[in-house]
Parts: C-alpha cells; sequence; structure tokens
C-alpha cells in the first residue's frame, strides 16, 4: 500500500519533544510532509535554533517512521527553528525582540560580562538573532571584550522623521554600551539617574529590528538600575552569574530573591557557575576546585533552577576576552565548547519558560 502524509504524522505523533513532554504533532512542529514512494521528508520547526536536543530528536523520527510505516523508507528530515516569544506585553517597546534576557549577579568581578560575551556569541553562531545592552555603569566591559571600544553607534532618520540609533554590531551580535557614551579612558562617573535615562533610551531610540533573544548585562548587585530595567522592559528570565566561594554563592541568593520579590516577578532561569574550576591549559583532564566544590549545584538545588553551565578558570578566557577575541570564537579550545553548551541549557529553558509559564509584562511598581 502507498504512504500518505497521514502515516507519517500519525508515526510522527508517537515521537515526543523531551522537555515539553507532548509529541511533535500536537505541538506543531511538524511541516512540509513530502512522500514519494519511499522517498519522505519533512521539517521539525524547533523553538530555538540552539536546541541542545536536535540529534536525539532527529534520530527519534526516523526510527518512528522506520517501525511504523516502512523500514525501508529512504527519510530526510530538515531541522528549522522559530524561537518563541515570553512577552504577553501590547507596548510598542522593543516591537521586534523575542525575548529579554537579564544576567544578573550578586557580587562584582564573578565574571558575568565574561559569561554574557560569551553566551551572546554562542547564541549567535548557533543561528540566532542576537543583540546585547550593557548596563553595567559600575564598569562597562562589554565594548573591551568585543574589541570595539573605539567604535560608536550611528545614526540614521526613520519613516517619521525621527532619528535612531544603530547598534554597533560584531561577531553576529548587536550592541549598545553605556561604554560607548564615555571617553575610552573611563573619566565619566554615571550617576544613577543619568545612567537610567541613558539606558531608557537604549530601549526606545536605538532600532534593533527583529531579535530572538536580546542579553541585558546588569550591574552587580541589586539598584535603580535593576528596578530601572525590570519596569520599562517585559524580561522573559534572569540568569544569574556566580563563582563558588560562600560569599559569592550568599551575594548571588540575594540576586535571585531581588527577581522573585512578587512585585517584581521574574522567573529566574537558572545559575552559571563560573571559574568552577581551574584548569591548566597544558592538563586539560585535570580540575582543581580552588574555590570549593559543588557550591553552584547546591544553589539551584536549593532554589529549584537549572544549573546552566560550570565554566572553568582558564588563563585564556581572562586573555581573550581583554583582546577583543572572545573565548568562544577559539575552536578549538575546551572552555568554547562549555561555553556552546552553556547556549544551548539558557536557550532550552527560555523555550521551556515560553511553553509552560505565563507571558511577562513590564512591571508596575507603586510607590
Ligand atoms: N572563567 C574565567 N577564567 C578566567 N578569567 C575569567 C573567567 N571569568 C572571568 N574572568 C576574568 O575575570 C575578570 C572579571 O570578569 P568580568 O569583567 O566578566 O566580571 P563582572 O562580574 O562582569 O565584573 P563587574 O563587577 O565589573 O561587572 C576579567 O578580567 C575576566 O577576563
Amino acid at each position: 500500500m502507498a504512504i500518505t502524509k497521514e502515516d507519517i504524522l500519525k508515526a510522527l505523533s508517537y515521537v515526543e519533544e523531551p522537555d515539553l513532554g507532548k509529541d511533535l504533532v500536537t505541538l506543531n512542529m511538524i511541516e512540509d510532509v513530502e512522500v514519494n514512494g519511499k522517498n519522505i521528508s519533512f521539517t521539525v520547526i524547533l523553538t530555538t535554533p540552539a536546541c541542545p536536543l536536535k540529534d536525539l530528536i532527529r534520530n527519534a523520527c526516523v526510527t518512528a517512521i522506520h517501525t511504523m510505516v516502512d523500514k525501508e523508507a529512504d527519510v530526510t528530515v530538515n531541522m528549522t527553528s522559530r524561537v518563541t516569544s515570553g512577552r504577553g506585553d501590547t507596548s510598542e517597546v522593543l516591537v521586534g525582540v523575542r525575548n529579554i534576557i537579564a544576567v544578573a549577579s550578586g557580587k562584582g568581578g564573578v565574571g558575568k560580562s565574561t559569561v554574557t560575551t560569551n553566551l551572546a556569541i554562542a547564541l549567535a553562531q548557533s543561528g540566532a538573532r542576537v543583540g546585547l545592552i550593557d548596563a553595567d555603569i559600575s564598569g562597562p566591559s562589554i565594548p573591551t571584550m568585543f574589541g570595539v571600544e573605539q567604535e560608536r553607534p550611528s545614526m540614521v532618520q526613520g519613516d517619521h522623521g525621527k532619528n535612531y540609533i544603530l547598534p554597533v554590531e560584531k561577531y553576529g551580535v548587536k550592541m549598545m554600551s553605556i561604554g560607548f557614551l564615555t571617553p575610552a579612558d573611563g573619566a565619566v562617573v554615571w550617576r544613577g539617574p543619568m545612567a537610567s535615562s541613558a539606558l531608557r533610551q537604549f530601549i526606545s531610540d536605538v532600532d534593533w529590528g527583529e531579535l530572538d533573544y536580546l542579553l541585558l548585562d546588569l550591574p552587580p548587585g541589586t539598584s535603580d538600575i535593576h528596578l530601572t530595567m525590570v519596569q520599562a522592559l517585559p524580561i522573559t528570565g534572569a540568569v544569574i552569574v556566580t563563582t563558588p566561594q560562600k560569599v559569592a554563592l550568599a551575594d548571588a541568593v540575594r540576586g535571585l530573591q531581588m527577581f522573585r520579590q512578587p512585585q517584581i516577578n521574574v522567573p529566574v532561569l537558572g545559575v552559571v557557575e563560573n571559574m568552577a574550576y581551574f584548569t591548566p591549559a597544558e592538563l586539560p583532564e585535570n580540575k582543581y576546585y580552588i574555590f570549593g566544590e559543588g557550591g553552584g549545584k547546591a544553589l539551584a538545588d536549593k532554589y529549584e533552577i537549572a544549573l546552566l553551565g560550570q565554566i572553568p578558570l582558564v588563563q585564556s578566557i581572562r586573555e581573550n576576552g581583554d583582546e577583543g577575541t572572545p573565548e568562544i570564537l577559539q575552536n578549538d579550545s575546551p572552555a568554547s565548547g562549555v561555553f556552546k553548551e552553556l547556549a544551548q541549557s539558557v536557550a532550552q529553558q527560555v523555550s521551556l519558560r515560553n511553553a509552560t509559564m505565563a507571558r511577562t509584562k513590564p512591571v508596575e511598581i507603586k510607590s
């Protein structure tokens, strides 16, 4: 009997999306089914190009067709993605942006900007459209890490005569930094209200275009800037960066609790443990837990959030950050693989959040 499109869909209705716990057909993830004799092709629409389960889902589809339709069928599975959005607002704010991810840390110097930089580039490398707002007024290091300290955003005139700022773009990431507004020697000290108004401009006057993920590198701690950003933006979720020491973990908890306050209520997507262990370049198999072991995991377990990644302390991460050539670009380095996996975990948590939780609206803080 000839194979039909219905046979294919029936077989694929037995393939489950492991994270979402429903089958691919129910989730509307199958399109363009074509049957030509024993040649079968279809497209699986993933919720992110950085999906870590891509190969698993592809293999499960092929197995389902071979088991339930025809064991000799020649199956072509095309994989593509349509990033889901966590937004529930109807505002005109950043209309083309699907997900806004805040990257925060309780303590300064734990590597928040390093993690944000590598995460942004890794997401862009997976095929996603990525933007980055460096809101860290205490020390905007994003321009250095991307090697664009000397660049300045340009202005363009929009359709209605309004001037727009075009973000600086490098390594596939569009970015705006508070550092672009100050002299390269960093001589300007940003006061809270001035910084808040500059950040509001990054949101209202920058032509970001269409983005799947917009990352926000927040200053360490909890401050007025945090409130400005959660008030101005419908944030999809927050990523907390910490190091394993007790003192850093305690501050990370404070950061986490800020997002969980009922009047803020931003879901925490997970925690990244940076400098989790030291690895010497010449002995990459050796791990030395110089700041203590298991702190990030214990925090993730206690607060029921994902441990998104454990980034090693390696000299090349610091060197490449200073050089403006982030570690993720060094294809042969083990740490670059760790950042790639981090991007997959973050994208996975965003997709899960969008599938299972209420959509986000900007926060209204009543005084
Ligand atoms: N995993 C790592 N291995 C080696 N060096 C690292 C690592 N992570 C960060 N660093 C280095 O530590 C320093 C601080 O990192 P970074 O500027 O990213 O921290 P931060 O938390 O954003 O700081 P701030 O408090 O200024 O916001 C930088 O010199 C960076 O290169």
